[in-house]
């Protein structure tokens, strides 16, 4: 079989022009403040990308990046400004922060309304609930890449291999409410390959390159790689997607497949906490 290869970039595309169509309505443009923390150069490459589609979509770039020797007290006071900063509707701290700051308390400092990454507390809770909020955009990207194929997730079982805050466990919950049976994997589950092999859907966020082959996957499998990985052949996924697309019904590629999307929702985010918040 020779599976069929959805085009994030095309689907993000489509998003983004849907928000900035909804953005120019607006009475004022939403502001997204994103802070990068160092000079980890894949994070400001995402950085970069987020902020220059950001302002193609009309929003406000309000952009702080901070030194990479900055103390959790400084690192807080600047989320304090932009939390009380009424030009500023969404806050992104890019994750991962260098190790000597405690990323879950400047998360916290992150008003709920203003919450574009879904990381919260409040966030997580209302995901968590079933009731509505703000979700986090990598998840809620594969979910709009799930129903632009039309996939039948009612009762389809669903593996998800990474159960991390920002990817894994998230997804799982968007999972679940539509209504799939979800199976969660991690660095400790016992024979990877024989439980991915029963997904109808199988949504791979480990961190690992290609470690999703063909002996992990059902023929027909609808197939979604979160990572990514720069290597000197340019980048990659966790998933083997040579020899998985001999196999799969359908697989996204990396890259242009599940990062435009995760940047497509983060204005589709932003967008909406505007909406919720408005700027006086
Ligand atoms: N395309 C996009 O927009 C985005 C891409 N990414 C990419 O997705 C990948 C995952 O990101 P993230 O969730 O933040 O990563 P984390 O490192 O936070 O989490 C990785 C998860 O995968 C699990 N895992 C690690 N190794 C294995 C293994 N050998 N077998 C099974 N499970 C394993 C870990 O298990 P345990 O919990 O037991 O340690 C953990 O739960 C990365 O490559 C990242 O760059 C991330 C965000 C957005
Ligand atoms: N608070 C926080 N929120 C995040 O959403 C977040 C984060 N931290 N830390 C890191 C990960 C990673 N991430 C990506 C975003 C876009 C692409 C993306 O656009 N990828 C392009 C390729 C871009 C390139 O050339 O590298 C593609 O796959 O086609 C990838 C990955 C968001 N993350």
């Amino acid at each position: 079989m020779n599976a069929l290869v959805i085009d994030g970039r095309a689907v993000a595309a489509g998003v983004r022009a849907r928000v900035a169509r909804e953005v120019a309505t607006l009475p004022t443009p939403p502001g997204l403040a994103t802070v990068l923390i160092g000079d980890d150069p894949a994070s400001a490459i995402y950085v970069r990308n987020k902020r220059r589609q950001c302002a193609e979509a009309g929003m406000r770039d309000l952009h702080r990046h901070l030194p990479g020797e900055i103390t959790q007290e400084a690192a807080a006071a600047v989320v304090d400004e932009l939390a009380s900063d009424p030009q500023v509707t969404g806050i992104l701290l890019q994750l991962p922060l260098p190790p000597h700051l405690d990323a879950a308390a400047l998360i916290e400092r992150i008003p709920p309304e203003k919450d574009v990454d879904g990381l919260t507390e409040r966030s997580t809770g209302r995901l968590a609930l079933g009731r509505p909020g703000l979700r986090p955009c990598t998840p809620e990207g594969v979910m709009v890449l799930l129903d632009e194929i039309g996939a039948v997730l009612e009762g389809a079982h669903t593996v998800v291999v990474g159960r991390s805050n920002l990817v894994g466990k998230p997804m799982a919950q968007l999972l679940l409410q539509r209504n799939a049976t979800v199976t969660v994997c991690h660095s400790r589950t016992r024979d990877l390959a024989a439980v991915c092999r029963t997904a109808d859907v199988l949504v791979v966020a480990a961190g690992v390159p290609r470690l999703i082959g063909e002996d992990a996957v059902k023929p027909g499998a609808i197939v979604l790689d979160v990572g990514i990985h720069r290597t000197e052949n340019g980048l990659c996924g966790d998933v083997d997607t040579d020899t998985v697309r001999e196999i799969a019904g359908v697989v996204t590629p990396v890259p242009g497949g599940v990062g435009p999307m995760t940047i497509a929702m983060l204005l589709q985010n932003t967008l909406t906490a505007a909406r919720e918040n408005p700027i006086t």
